[in-house]
């Protein structure tokens, strides 16, 4: 197990203070050995019909690909399933208050300690109301020893589409309902900020496009978004191919010398040196190279996963912040990126002030097609703090959560060898040798088919964290400001009720000819790109750079778990890592003869076979133009200006 999954008492205890009012969410489920006691939740309809779900043959959140290969995983994730349903069978968990106690007791210990004693005291003698939102109350061990989104999915089958999680004073609301998540994320997204990740990501991202919430978001949002257009999406394609085929042979030579390879490491490597070239034309170049400006990006990652799990905010105790090793060294490593960053902003400028090029909606220059380049021509007024921000922001968000999708799509091929063989026979058939075309791309359906499902058993992020700056109804109940919510991206990709066979990986469920799916044509049931005016600007890009690397890497390789490999679990950071790495064996394919299937079609550019912004050309056009397939507008229109204004 690790640390970083579970919730221990001191994380309680920072909960209950006003400076952990700020705390992150993992570090609030997070770790430990503390005891979380969740009350028998209330009697509704809701309830009854998910726990027949439940019955039906939900998950189980194992680690690993939820295909029951291992033995010992399979074991243990029984005996952690069985307890945690002994203990919400036996209304361990349910409290019987009613729910405005929660959030009442989370204002109150805001007040500091006499506020956080009332809280406390509140949420003891408060019971025996009539139960409002199903609520979960006390300790946290039978949700220790693994990722912290697992355990709440059992929570979800026996609780509902929403329920509330209290730790003491500090109480969260669980959404795992399609609707509840469309109406926050869509609907009524005015009314909540980005919240808790925004305090966490601050020391690294700033006010960039993540964290922003308000007009800060607003104006950086309709700056950033053009700069992904058709064109430059179609450059990156080569980008993709390039950096794969670098991949490519390092596996060929680690397949030469008999050596395994740990793909999670080499993947995060993939995904590192695209970014970096794609948003500000940076070679970081480590697939071949260990330099200073790769360590501390890594120096940066880690620590902002760190500060997502750990118990104690250590980084915000005074003078120990100041001497700490750990910290000089975090301090050492921004100061480097910025340094870094700074000099490619200055570069930059230079390149836009003596180029000879018109600005127009698909301007980009063919030496520097990167997103800071567009940012610069297009006279982005913009100080340099906060478009480092915005750079460091897409480093980040571009480059974590493409590695887990190719990691985990890797791990289920493993477990998978009859779609693994569909899918080199596509990569034979449209590929062959050459580096991937657009043209190429489209046609590869059932790669794409493949890496929907993947994101579907293994969303990166599993949750998305809101806060409600508005009254608001979520699911008929009322609730109040400030309520810290978890939207479970993994409860909604894994709910029996909406998918069949729910843990199994079947990229067949996706009709090859069917729409792209997405957020609006599976109706928030699906949100592998989150939904709304926050949605993700890279879905298109990183749906592209994941198909490309999936397509280049099986073309030439079969992939199987190393002999004696460690067990692969998951762990969360901001995405969902292995704890202990994808060690793989690799050897190179012999060529099957390529036989060209006059089957094979170009996946239509027709509006309703596209995804709202993922995937293909048609896509690509209305995020140039600033709509989706459905007409909605995501920047720079009214409707999503009148949201956030
Ligand atoms: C497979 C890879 C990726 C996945 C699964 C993914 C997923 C997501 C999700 C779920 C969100 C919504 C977060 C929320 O609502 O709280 C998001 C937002 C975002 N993503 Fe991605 N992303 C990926 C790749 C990328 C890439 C390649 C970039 C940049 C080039 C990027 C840039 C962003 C940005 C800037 C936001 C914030 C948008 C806003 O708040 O307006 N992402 N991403």
């Amino acid at each position: 197990m690790s640390s970083a999954t579970s919730v221990s008492a001191s994380a309680m205890a920072a909960t209950s203070s006003a400076a952990a009012a700020a705390a992150p969410p993992c570090r609030l489920l997070g770790s430990g050995q503390a005891h979380l006691r969740l009350p028998p939740p209330a009697a509704s309809g809701r309830r009854r019909l998910l726990l027949r779900c439940s019955a039906s043959g939900g998950n189980n959140g194992k680690g690993g690909g939820g295909d029951g290969s291992d033995p010992i995983l399979e074991e243990r994730r029984r005996r952690r399933q069985a307890e945690l349903a002994a203990r919400i069978a036996s209304g361990e968990f349910t409290a019987q208050g009613p729910a405005w106690i929660a959030p009442l007791a989370a204002g109150l210990a805001k007040l500091g300690r006499p506020g956080e004693l009332a809280a406390a005291l509140l949420t003891k003698v408060a019971g025996g109301g009539g139960p409002e939102i199903p609520q979960a109350v006390g300790s946290m061990s039978a949700v220790t020893g693994q990722a912290f989104f697992i355990p709440l999915y059992d929570l979800f089958l026996a609780y509902g589409g929403i329920f509330r999680l209290n730790f003491g004073p500090k109480s969260f609301l669980i959404v795992s309902d399609p609707a509840i998540a469309k109406h926050i994320l869509r609907d009524n997204s005015k009314a909540y900020s980005k919240g808790i990740l925004a305090e966490i990501l601050e020391f690294v991202m700033g006010t960039g496009l993540i964290p922003a919430d308000g007009e800060i978001w607003r104006v950086r949002r309709r700056a950033i978004v053009p700069a992904m257009h058709q064109k430059y999406v179609t450059a990156m394609i080569s980008l993709f191919g390039e950096a794969s085929d670098r991949l490519c042979q390092k596996l060929d030579k680690a397949a030469s010398d008999g050596e395994d390879v740990e793909m999670e490491s080499l993947f995060s490597r993939l995904t590192l040196d695209v970014i970096g070239k794609a948003v500000f034309n940076y070679d970081f170049d480590s697939l071949s190279y260990d330099n200073g400006i790769v360590e501390a990006v890594y120096v940066t990652l880690r620590e902002a996963e760190m500060r997502s799990t750990s118990p104690i905010p250590t980084w915000e105790i005074p003078i120990w912040k100041d001497i700490s090793p750990r910290q000089k060294k975090v301090n050492e490593a921004l100061a480097l990126i910025n340094k870094t960053l700074d000099e490619l902003i200055d570069i930059c400028k230079r390149l836009v002030e003596e180029e000879d090029l018109q600005f127009h909606e698909e301007y980009m220059n063919e030496q520097d097609p990167s997103i800071l380049h567009f940012l610069l021509a297009s006279g982005d007024d913009v100080s340099s703090k906060q478009l480092r921000d915005d750079l460091m922001t897409m480093l980040i968000a571009g480059h974590e959560t493409s590695a887990a999708v190719l990691t985990w799509t890797f791990y289920l091929l493993s477990k998978y060898p009859n779609v693994m063989a569909k899918l080199q026979d596509e990569a034979d058939t449209v590929l062959g040798d050459r580096l991937p075309t657009i043209e190429d791309v489209k046609k590869l359906k059932y790669t794409t088919r493949v890496i929907n499902e993947s994101l579907r058993l293994y969303p990166q992020p599993p949750v998305l964290i809101r806060r409600s700056i508005e009254e608001d109804t979520l699911g008929g109940y009322p609730i109040g400001r400030g309520e810290d919510i978890f939207i479970s991206v993994w409860n909604l990709h894994r709910c029996p009720k909406h998918w069949d066979d729910a843990d199994v990986f079947n990229p067949e469920r996706w009709p090859l000819d069917g729409p792209n799916p997405n957020e609006t044509n599976q109706n928030f049931s699906y949100l592998p790109f989150g939904g709304g005016p926050r949605k993700c600007v890279g879905d298109m890009f990183a749906t592209f750079e994941t198909v490309v690397a999936t397509a280049m890497l099986v073309r030439r390789f079969d992939f199987q778990m190393a002999p004696g490999a460690p067990p692969v679990e998951m762990t969360t950071g901001a995405t969902i890592h292995t704890t202990e790495g994808l060690k793989m064996t690799v050897t190179r394919r012999t060529k099957p003869p390529v036989i060209p299937n006059l089957e094979m079609k170009v996946i239509s550019d027709s509006p309703e076979n596209m995804s709202s912004t993922t995937s293909m050309p048609v896509s690509a056009a209305s995020i140039a133009s600033g709509e989706d397939q459905q007409g909605q507008a995501y920047l720079g229109d009214s409707r999503y200006n009148t949201l956030t204004d």
